[in-house]
């Protein structure tokens, strides 16, 4: 009897999975809608200019390949902190800001669920909104944090419960971890407004609800870095402290190379010197220390000005090529195809996502009959449309919706 024997196959992950899925698929036609991926107009992955540029410059340095202290690279958790809290950050510059390099934005989320568990003084119950990304609810469970709900969604306007959502952020119970999209909600696409950002930090002050921000498409949802921070940094203005975590798979189009960072606030330089020997303590058996290529091409882009003007560039051209499918696809279904239903969700909602509003036997329909991969919940993956398959996917949907 093998000692695996009693080991069951577990389901396929329901992002990475479509992936899997579509790569089996032999149709020429075949479209990918599924992993939250960047492509360019020729649907291939892209790689930034300024990120070439960065790695010639590494080369060139000769640097060797030492191991990282626990917390990672030094240049780039300071650098990655400030373009996330901003240069005139009072925490930033007071310099009580606790950042560890994480394994891009999944690590980050991880090491934090660790550190909340062992550490918040509080309820250990973290509120996701409802839709969330998917991998947030394992990711906490496994932390060791309760996982319970906040409505975000509405679907009969497709858009946000902002109603439903202050009603479940007051009712629950005091001193409650909150996760907050910080921009580009995945899988809906949906972000609240800088107001209803303002209510939501209120809602947090009156409740002591602490915020835990992911913040992975910083850049990428409006094309401007600073306008896509505004709620994390709204939050920190107004005395919140805060847990971040941030990834640079997107923005920087390093998603193989598991570049981000988790960060703290804390009261003082004393306090996070205390918090930083806890998070070491906390990553030394989970990895060690993180991978150093990344981090230095991040690195090396934040410090300096002149590839940090250029990926700023690049990545609100990336922004900027989305925004012209939701157009497009807005268009094609509604004035060429006079598809059934209402789309104007799919030029309101912002980031790599649309939550089409297709139910999970359309979308089975869709990828049996049409080739068109997606999410069961009709998430798509706005990057994977293009000039070459837009259309294609449009009459999909219209036939799907008939
Ligand atoms: C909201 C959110 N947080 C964190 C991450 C973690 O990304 P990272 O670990 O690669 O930095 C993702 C990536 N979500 C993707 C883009 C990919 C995935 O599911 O892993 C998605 O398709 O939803 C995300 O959408």
């Amino acid at each position: 009897l093998s000692t695996w024997s009693a080991v069951p196959a577990g389901p396929p992950d329901p992002i990475l999975g479509v992936t899997e899925a579509f790569k089996a698929d032999k149709d020429p036609r075949k479209i990918n809608l599924g992993v939250g991926a960047y492509r360019d107009e020729n649907g291939k992955p892209y790689v930034l200019p300024s990120v070439l540029k960065a790695e010639e410059i590494i080369t060139a340095s000769k640097a060797d390949k030492e191991y990282l202290p626990i917390t990672g690279l030094a240049d780039f958790t300071k650098l990655a902190a400030k373009l996330a809290y901003g240069a005139d950050s009072a925490p930033l510059q007071e310099g009580r800001i606790s950042s560890t390099q994480s394994i891009s934005g999944t690590g980050a989320l991880r090491i934090g669920g660790a550190f909340l568990a062992r550490h918040y003084p509080h309820s250990k119950t973290i509120f996701l909104p409802v839709p969330s990304w998917g991998n947030h609810t394992p990711v906490f469970r496994d932390s060791g944090l309760e996982v319970k709900g906040y409505r975000y969604f509405d679907k009969k306007t497709v858009g946000l419960d902002f109603a439903g959502l202050k009603e479940d952020l007051r009712n629950a119970p005091e001193k409650s971890i909150v996760l907050l999209h910080a921009c580009a909600h995945n899988p809906t696409g949906v972000d609240p407004t800088p107001e209803q950002w303002a209510e939501i930090s209120d809602i947090c002050k009156e409740r002591g609800l602490f915020p835990f921000f992911d913040m992975a498409y910083q850049g990428f949802a409006s094309g401007n870095t600073a306008r896509d921070a505004f709620a994390l940094r709204h939050f920190v203005k107004e005395g919140h402290q805060v847990a971040l975590a941030q990834s640079f798979a997107k923005n920087m189009g390093l998603y193989g190379e598991r570049v981000g960072l988790f960060s703290l606030t804390t009261s003082s330089p004393e306090e996070k010197a205390r918090v930083d020997s806890q998070v070491k303590i906390i990553v030394r058996p989970m990895y060690s220390n993180p991978p150093i290529h990344g981090a230095r091409i991040a690195g090396t882009i934040l410090g300096s000005p002149e590839l940090y003007t250029q990926w700023e560039s690049e990545v609100a051209g990336m922004a900027n090529r989305i925004i012209s499918m939701r157009d497009k696809l807005y268009d094609t279904l509604t004035h060429d195809l006079k598809t059934p239903g209402e789309w104007r969700h799919i030029k309101s909602q912002i980031g790599m996502f649309s939550f089409t509003g297709l139910t999970p036997p359309q979308t089975k329909a869709l990828a049996e009959k049409a080739h068109i991969y997606m999410t069961g919940d009709g998430r798509i993956s706005m990057a994977g449309l293009n000039g070459g398959n837009i259309v294609y996917f449009a009459e999909g949907v219209n036939a799907a919706v008939r």
